[in-house]
């Protein structure tokens, strides 16, 4: 199968058309339904930077009755790190895709992790040191994979644009830009969330079930498009101009609710 990018075809997504649609789906057949989440901006509401996102108190406990309805077939498909991603819904532990598909933890408890390199380390500590000067500017360490946030400072994502390319081509070819709401991402090239969503329909419990995802941004195209490839449903939270998702939810707190009314 090829992974390669094509673009988003014209879709026009029915306004917050996934609610009714998303729990039908999975009310009424929970065992052919396999559930894909994002977590930032689907599972949780954005924060100003990454470590103030909050996660609700009974969010963990009702994503894992969720799972247990879906026979475990439920995973978290994330741009942040795998392990960080864990200990927010500790101390349960979900089937997780990280770093945006890179790092995989299978239903089996198997982990496959993206390596970092030496001079991948050298060149985070020097991308710190070129953003020190702009206030605003956050650099998040996630392994092999490294985020320049500039939601303090909207105005700054012009000079952070031509850094991140630089450092881009210093990484070479084994990683790739990955852009994000307020951020611009280095992360493995070697996956992205729809080879996520694809190896895990691979393996029981998810095999042979029909992937649901829900996401909120650029990343999570990538496994709508294989959603909709294999007659499931794609959701995109908010309201975006240009999605390969069928379907609309308008909120993080949207999609809470429906993970809560399902998970009864
Ligand atoms: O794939 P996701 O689970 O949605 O992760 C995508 C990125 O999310 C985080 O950044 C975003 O959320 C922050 C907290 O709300 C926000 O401050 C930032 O502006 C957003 O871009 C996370 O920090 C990244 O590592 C993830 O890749
Ligand atoms: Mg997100």
């Amino acid at each position: 199968m090829s992974y390669t990018s094509k673009p988003f075809p014209a879709a026009t997504p029915q306004p917050a058309s996934g609610q009714k649609k998303v729990l039908s789906a999975l009310s009424s057949s929970p065992q052919d339904c396999a559930l894909f989440l994002d977590i930032d901006g689907t599972l949780l509401d954005l924060a100003e930077v990454p470590d103030a996102i909050v996660v609700p108190p009974l969010l963990p406990a009702g994503l894992d009755v969720a799972s247990q309805r879906l026979g475990g077939a439920l995973a978290l498909v994330t741009g942040r790190a795998l392990a960080y991603a864990d200990e927010l819904f500790s101390p349960f532990r979900f089937p997780i895709a990280g770093l945006h598909g890179a790092e995989l933890r299978r239903p089996d408890g198997k982990v496959a992790k993206a390596e970092t390199t030496a001079a991948f380390e050298a060149l985070k500590a020097d991308l710190r040191k070129e953003t020190e000067g702009l206030e605003g500017v956050l650099v998040e360490d996630k392994g092999a994979a490294v985020a320049a946030h500039y939601r303090l400072a909207p105005h700054k994502q012009a000079q952070v644009e031509p850094i991140m390319e630089r450092m881009l081509s210093r990484a070479g070819p084994n990683w790739t830009l990955q852009r994000g709401k307020m951020v611009l991402e280095l992360r493995p090239a070697s996956a992205d969330k729809g080879h996520a969503v694809e190896a895990f329909l691979s393996m029981p419990p998810f095999a042979g079930r029909r992937p649901i995802t829900i996401g909120d941004d650029v990343t999570d195209e990538a496994m709508f498009r294989i959603a909709n490839r294999q007659g499931g449903l794609s959701v995109r939270v908010g309201a975006p101009s240009e999605t390969a998702a069928a379907l609309t939810l308008p909120s993080a707190s949207a999609v809470r609710e429906l993970i809560g009314q399902f998970a009864v």
